[in-house]
């Protein structure tokens, strides 16, 4: 599995670069050519159709960092848009999808392109559907805890609204600036606070979406459910390729009233896991959980004596009634203890909370340097293991590169492990193949300790060529619901391992010859 997901990743990736040029001339040309603008004007207004290329030029790729390395070169991975479209309602999005249908355009829905796994580039000049317009909140209902919301509402105003209201929906990624509701949930995304709120999947209740044919789902906002299994999974992750999201609605809770932190240092990464493992598993309530290796401690605790002999830290934040907050603190205090964890200032944390939804990325892009994260999931048994191959085998092939790695996601089962990965400045000719390396000897260890391939950045594109080591026997499960929905492959066609349209760039082409 290892040597097939990195001959995938690597073939793939450097075709994909050494066929730019041609994708380029491509860009726009065969869809303007039919010129179905005008068919969308009379649907959703001329000024809210894009066609010039400048315009169209800014929906070629998301934040996939692969996809930023050969943007420094001039480089596309894909297309352009042919279009862009921006409807503003659920029926303007029906119609447009009925009459993409009727024309044969394939499309592909739009957040704001904070993803990183290359979910919105098109491989065909498909329609991008930017979903922004749709960006109020549409009730509030206090009494249910339930908040119905636009799909294309900016992230961050749509939590600030609900402050505003005495509430929070708990849902708080680094990308809470630059990403949307209907983005959260497309990509089956996780929050910083997701210890205590959930990742998205059990924030979300219901929703309205679109379907290929350009029918209206709505799964009605309810407790829970026993009829058949659950629609809401299977549309919550969908990544953009069984339908378009247009309304969600989701849990909401009150502010907390009270607040407790705690920064440990410990003496390695096993006792700080173990710290995670028994605070979930004691059914605690954490607000923020994060744990991090040495290196990432110590860019974070300079001049605190404490880490001196312990050089692993741990950051515990309880919240919410200030009795319960009170009791869950002595709780932890004592499993801190029985870790041989020292308590310290709580300045590292209260610096990390300033700088919460900042990304380093671009600084590193900037210098020439080669950074990515990759955040998988892993049984509490298996992840210490799975650090020490990981960071052993990248030591071995990439002497010079940066690994290190954090854990804020955990569960009474196991936890997540979210890990960089940076190259130094190099060649691209010799960076891509590394980089293609280091992906596959996370993943495949990943895998090979029997763990999941993502956490909540979601699939896209870039992880296309593991989809299958992922779920077995379930992705033909997948490959078949997707050809029954959208048998015209019109959805947001080769993304999350399913079959690019014909003609379009097959980021898969080869992967058979690969698998033997
Ligand atoms: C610096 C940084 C930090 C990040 N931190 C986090 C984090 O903490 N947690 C986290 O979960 N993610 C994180 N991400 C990843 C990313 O922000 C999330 O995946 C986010 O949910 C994507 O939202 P978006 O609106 O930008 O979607 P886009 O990037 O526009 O789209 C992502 C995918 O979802 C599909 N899609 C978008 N909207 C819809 C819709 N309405 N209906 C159907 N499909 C749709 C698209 O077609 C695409 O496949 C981070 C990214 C960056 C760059």
């Amino acid at each position: 599995m290892q040597q097939i997901c990195s001959n995938a990743v690597e073939q793939t990736f450097a075709q994909i670069g050494n066929r730019v040029d041609r994708f380029e001339l491509w860009g726009g040309s065969t869809v303007t050519k039919l010129d179905p603008g005008a068919e969308f004007s009379a649907l959703i207004g001329e000024e809210n159709v894009l066609t010039d290329e400048a315009a169209r030029s800014g929906y070629a790729h998301d934040r996939l960092p692969y996809a930023n390395f050969r943007a420094r070169e001039g480089a596309l991975v894909g297309t352009l848009p042919g279009l862009v479209l921006r409807p503003k309602t659920t029926e303007e999005v029906a119609a447009v999808v009925r009459k993409a249908g009727e024309l044969d355009l394939p499309l592909i829905p739009y957040g704001r392109g904070s993803g990183v796994l290359g979910g919105i580039i098109p491989l065909g000049n498909e329609l991008m559907l930017d979903v922004r317009r749709m960006n109020r909140i549409l009730e509030l209902d206090r009494e249910n805890h339930l908040v119905t919301v636009e799909a294309g509402m900016h992230g961050e105003d749509f939590e600030d609204a609900l402050n505003a209201q005495g509430f929070t929906c708990g849902h708080l990624p680094q990308s809470l600036t630059i990403s949307t509701v209907g983005g959260w949930a497309a990509c089956r995304g996780g929050g910083q606070e997701s210890s205590r709120y959930g990742k998205i999947e059990n924030i979300v209740v219901g929703l309205k979406a679109i379907l290929p044919d350009g029918e209206v789902l709505d799964i009605r906002p309810l407790p829970k459910r026993a009829s058949g299994p659950s629609i809401l999974d299977l549309i919550v992750g969908n990544e953009g390729t069984l339908a378009v999201i247009t309304q969600l609605t989701m849990r909401i809770w009150t502010l907390p009233e009270a607040e407790e932190k705690i920064v440990l240092a410990l003496p390695d990464r096993e006792a700080a896991l173990n710290l995670g493992r028994k605070i979930m598993q004691a059914g605690l309530h954490p607000r923020i959980v994060r744990l991090y290796d040495e290196k990432e401690t110590a860019g974070r605790t300079e001049g605190i004596a404490a880490f001196g002999d312990r050089p692993v830290m741990a950051n515990i934040v309880l919240c919410g009634e200030a009795a319960i907050v009170a009791a869950e603190a002595v709780i932890v205090r004592e499993f801190a203890a029985s870790v041989d964890a020292v308590e310290t200032e709580t300045r590292p944390f209260d610096e990390w909370r300033k700088s919460r939804y900042v990304s380093i990325t671009k600084q590193w892009l900037e210098k020439g340097y080669y950074n990515d994260t990759i955040e998988v999931t892993v049984n509490w048994t298996k992840a210490t293991s799975l650090y020490d191959t990981i960071a052993a085998r990248i030591a071995q092939v990439a002497p010079d590169a940066h690994f290190s790695a954090h854990w804020s996601h955990v569960y009474p089962e196991g936890v997540c492990q979210y890990m960089t990965i940076r190259l130094p400045p190099m060649d691209q000719a010799k960076a891509l193949p590394l980089h293609a390396e280091l992906w596959e000897i996370a993943t495949g260890e990943t895998l090979a300790h029997g763990g999941s391939i993502a956490h909540h950045h979601g699939s896209g594109l870039f992880r296309g060529p593991w989809m299958d080591g992922e779920h077995g026997a379930g992705m033909e499960v997948l490959r078949r619901i997707k050809a029954a929905i959208d048998p015209q492959n019109l959805f947001n066609p080769g993304k999350l391992g399913f079959p690019p349209r014909p003609n379009a760039i097959d980021p898969y082409r080869d992967r058979s010859t690969h698998e033997q």
